[in-house]
Formats: C-alpha cells, structure tokens, sequence
C-alpha cells in the first residue's frame, strides 16, 4: 500500500527532514517514463538539464536552451500524478536581468506547468531566489559541482575537498535558505561535508555523490538503469541494463523481419473471401 498518494508539496518535503524521512528524486524528461517514474513512488522528478546530455545528445548541459527544457516539462508535467516537478533553468537563463530570470522561471511554470525551478550558485543568487519566491516560485538550489560551470571547473569534478571550498559550500546553502529555497541540491562533495551543510540548514538537501547523509537522492534516470547513458560516474548504483534490453530485442525483430518470421498470422487482418474473389474478377453469380 501506497503510504502517500496526496501529490507532494514543497511543505511535505521540508516535513521529511524533520522527521528523517529520506526524499527519493529521480530525473524524468519524457510521457512515459514520467509515468512509470511518477507510479514507482519517487517523490520529486527532476526535468534536469542532464536531458542535453543524456537525451538529446549534447557533450555539456551549456546547449540547452529554454525552449528544450519547455518541450520536456510539457511532457513529463502531463504524466506525473503524485510527484513534484522540478525543472532546471538551462545555461543563462538566470544571469541576466532579475526580470529576465523572473520571465524565464514563470515560463516554466506556466508553459511547462512545473512546481518549482532549479538554479545553479549560491550566495550570489539569493537577490534573484527571494525574487522568485516572493512571486510565488518554489526554489530549489544546487551547489558544488554545477556542471553548467563545467568549462569554469575544468571537468566534472569533486568539489568542496579544502577547508576554504566546504566554508563556501556551507554559507551558500545558507544564504540559499535564508533567501527562501526549499531545498538544495549537493553535487559531487565528500560525504562529511555534504553531513555538516545538512546539520547546519533547515532545508533538506538532495545529494547526487554527496553521500548517505544527505535529506534525499537524486540520480540521472538512464543512469541507474543503463539505458544507453555513457557517463557512469562512481556515485552511479545501477538497478537494470535496459540499453542491452532494447538493443537484444531490437535486433530479433530486424531478424525476424528479415526472416519473414514476423509478421505471423495473429498480427494480420483478413479480408472476406467474396471481397477477394472480386478483387481478383472472379465474381460468382448466386
Ligand atoms: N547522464 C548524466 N548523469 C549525470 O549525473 C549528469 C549528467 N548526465 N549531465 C550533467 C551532470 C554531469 N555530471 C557528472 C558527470 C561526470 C562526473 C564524473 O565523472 N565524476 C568523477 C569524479 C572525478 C573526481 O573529481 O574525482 C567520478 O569518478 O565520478 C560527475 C558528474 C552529473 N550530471
Ligand atoms: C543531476 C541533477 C541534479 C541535475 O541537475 C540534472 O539532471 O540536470
Ligand atoms: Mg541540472
């Protein structure tokens, strides 16, 4: 039985910390895989910008566009029933004016029909968070490694390993938090860090190589199941190889149509035998 089928709230999320009820987010960028994602259980789905990459076959996330991120938040906001949609502002979208950014992130939500929006940075963003949640736009942050800076960081690397970067990493989550984001991603931080920017704010974060200490998880949807993703970076736990799974019966219905073993005679339609006889000019007269 399912314990929760009410749809989830940014209310009910900062409820889990409290109560120490981890948050399981998944990544969605289509119908039906939001759907079966929605139904399984997963609490918030992410309509990450990760779909450049992993769906649209991009090398960074820096191609997306806010028109790619309005196509797959239509379709995956149609599906899901019970989870939260969160959808991340692509590249640059947020760097301009604080109107600019408002425009873009309203878009998201009335267009592509999302709960909330996600935002790479920290302190230097919280003018723009307090701006869009005082227009009634739920915030999610994300800190560490912010793979829309990958050509700044030099590579996806792990972030927050010096004193001075996890200083930083602990007052940009709290200046996130004071400026109202309900949650924070933490992306590739060594475990004790991401524990002690958990300890120290009141929203819950969401890790992604960040650790079992974190208030929830969040991983890249064909990641965990293999599906054709050709990054497998250590924080990956795989759940099934769907890739191969396609890919073998891809190949037994290219064979099977080569053979002319398909299509057999369940998958046909007849015509009726005087329809036939008329088609060939025999038509017998009663
Ligand atoms: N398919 C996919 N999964 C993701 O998790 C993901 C994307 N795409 N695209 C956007 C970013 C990029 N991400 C990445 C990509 C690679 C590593 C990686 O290879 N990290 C090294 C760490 C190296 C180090 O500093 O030690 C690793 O070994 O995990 C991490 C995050 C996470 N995001
Ligand atoms: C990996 C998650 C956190 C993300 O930002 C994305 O999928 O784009
Ligand atoms: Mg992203």
């Amino acid at each position: 039985m399912q314990t929760q089928t009410q749809p989830i709230t940014t209310t009910e999320l900062k409820k889990r910390k409290q109560q120490k009820q981890p948050v399981a987010v998944l990544t969605a960028y289509d119908y039906p895989t939001a759907k079966i994602v929605d139904a399984a259980g997963v609490d918030v789905i992410l309509v990450g910008d990760s779909l450049g990459m992993v769906v649209l076959g991009y090398e960074s996330t820096v191609p997306v566009t806010m028109e790619d991120m309005l196509h797959h938040a239509k379709a995956v906001t149609r599906a899901a029933k019970r989870a939260l949609v969160v959808v991340d502002m692509p590249f640059l979208s947020y760097h301009g004016s604080l109107d600019d950014a408002v425009k873009n992130a309203g878009r998201l939500m009335q267009e592509g029909l999302a709960k909330a929006v996600k935002l790479e940075g920290g302190a230097e963003l919280a003018p723009l968070v307090q701006r869009l949640t005082q227009a009634g736009i739920p915030v999610m942050g994300h800190i560490g490694l912010t793979p829309q800076s990958v050509h700044q960081l030099g590579g996806y690397k792990v972030q927050g390993k010096d004193r001075e970067q996890a200083q930083k990493l602990l007052t940009d989550a709290q200046a996130l938090a004071d400026a109202g984001a309900f949650a924070i991603v933490l992306e590739c931080v060594p475990q004790e860090v991401a524990q002690m920017v958990t300890d120290r704010i009141e929203i819950p974060t969401i890790g992604i190589g960040a650790g079992a200490g974190c208030d929830g998880q969040v991983l890249v949807l064909h990641d965990i199941l293999q599906f054709a993703s050709s990054l497998s970076p250590k924080f990956v736990k795989q759940y099934a190889s769907i890739g191969s799974m396609i890919e073998q019966a891809v190949a037994q219905y290219v064979n099977e149509v080569r053979t002319r073993a398909f299509p057999a005679d369940e998958h046909v339609f007849h015509a009726s035998e005087e329809t036939i006889a008329q088609l060939y000019g025999e038509v017998t007269k009663p």
